[in-house]
C-alpha cells in the first residue's frame, strides 16, 4: 500500500483570490501533462462556487485543443437547464465556450437514470485516469454527486467508473466514482466559508464520516484551496 500524500491548506480572504491561486497551480499542472503525454485530462466541479476558477483557468495560455474537461458530475436535466453543471462550466470557461478545449458530456448517456449511468460507465472506461480533479464540496460533505448517505455509490469498487445518485429532495445526479475521482494524478478541493472548513476539518479527524473522505489519504495527497468568504 503506498504511503498517503500530504493534505496542503490554502487559505485565502477571498474566492477570487482562492480561484486565481487555483487556475495558477492547475494550469502548471496542466502544462507538465502536456508536455510529457502531449494531452491532458481535467475533471472540474459544478455549483455555485468554481465559476471563478473557470474563467481564471482559461485566461491562461496553454494548448487548450489538447485539453479534455468533464464535470465531475452532473445534475439529470436538460443541457439548457439552469441547474446543469455543464451549462455553468460551458459559461464561465473560455477554451469551451470557443471550441478549443474538448468536453465529454454527461448530458448524452440517455433519458432512462441508470442505463445513462451504465452508458457513461462505459465511455469513462475508455479514457484514461484524470490527470487533475478540482472537486468542490457541499455544507453536508458530499462532493462531487456522492451523498452522506448513498452506500452504494460511496462503496463503489475500482471498477466502476460512473455513479447515479439519487439524493433525497434534489434532481437525480450522475457522478464520477470514489475510484475515479481518486485515481487522478492531482486532486484540490475548491471551498469557501467557516462551514465547510469546519466539515472539512470534521472529515480530516474522522475520513469515513463524510464522503470528502474519500479524497483523503491517497498516495497524490490533496490540495485545498479555502476562502473565508
Ligand atoms: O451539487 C453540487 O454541489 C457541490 C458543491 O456545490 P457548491 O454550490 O456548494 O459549491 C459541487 O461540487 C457539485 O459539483 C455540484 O453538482
Amino acid at each position: 500500500m503506498s504511503a498517503a500524500g500530504p493534505l496542503l491548506r490554502h487559505r485565502f480572504e477571498t474566492l477570487a483570490d482562492a480561484s486565481a491561486a487555483l487556475a495558477e497551480a492547475v494550469a502548471v499542472r496542466l502544462r507538465a501533462c502536456i508536455d510529457a503525454r502531449g494531452r491532458a485530462l481535467l475533471a472540474v466541479p459544478g455549483g455555485t462556487t468554481p465559476a471563478r476558477f473557470l474563467t481564471a483557468l482559461g485566461e491562461h495560455e496553454l494548448p487548450w485543443e489538447k485539453v479534455t474537461v468533464l464535470p465531475t458530475d452532473e445534475r439529470f436535466v436538460a443541457p439548457s437547464d439552469p441547474a446543469s453543471n455543464e451549462r455553468m462550466i460551458r459559461a464561465a470557461f473560455a477554451p469551451l465556450r470557443d471550441g478549443r478545449a474538448g468536453f465529454v458530456s454527461f448530458h448524452n448517456a440517455g433519458d432512462d437514470l441508470a442505463a445513462a449511468a451504465a452508458s457513461l460507465d462505459r465511455l469513462l472506461a475508455g479514457l484514461p485516469a484524470l490527470d487533475v480533479v478540482v472537486s468542490g464540496m457541499g455544507a453536508d460533505g458530499h462532493i462531487a454527486s456522492l451523498f452522506p448517505g448513498d452506500e452504494r455509490g460511496l462503496s463503489a469498487g475500482p471498477g466502476v467508473h460512473a455513479i447515479a445518485a439519487s439524493p433525497p429532495d434534489l434532481p437525480p445526479r450522475l457522478s464520477l466514482s470514489p475510484a475515479r475521482l481518486r485515481g487522478a494524478e492531482h486532486v484540490c478541493l475548491l471551498i469557501s466559508g467557516q462551514e465547510k472548513d469546519e466539515v472539512l476539518a470534521s472529515a480530516v479527524e474522522l475520513p469515513g464520516a463524510f464522503p470528502v473522505g474519500l479524497l483523503l489519504g491517497g498516495p497524490q495527497g490533496l490540495d485545498v484551496y479555502w476562502a473565508k468568504a
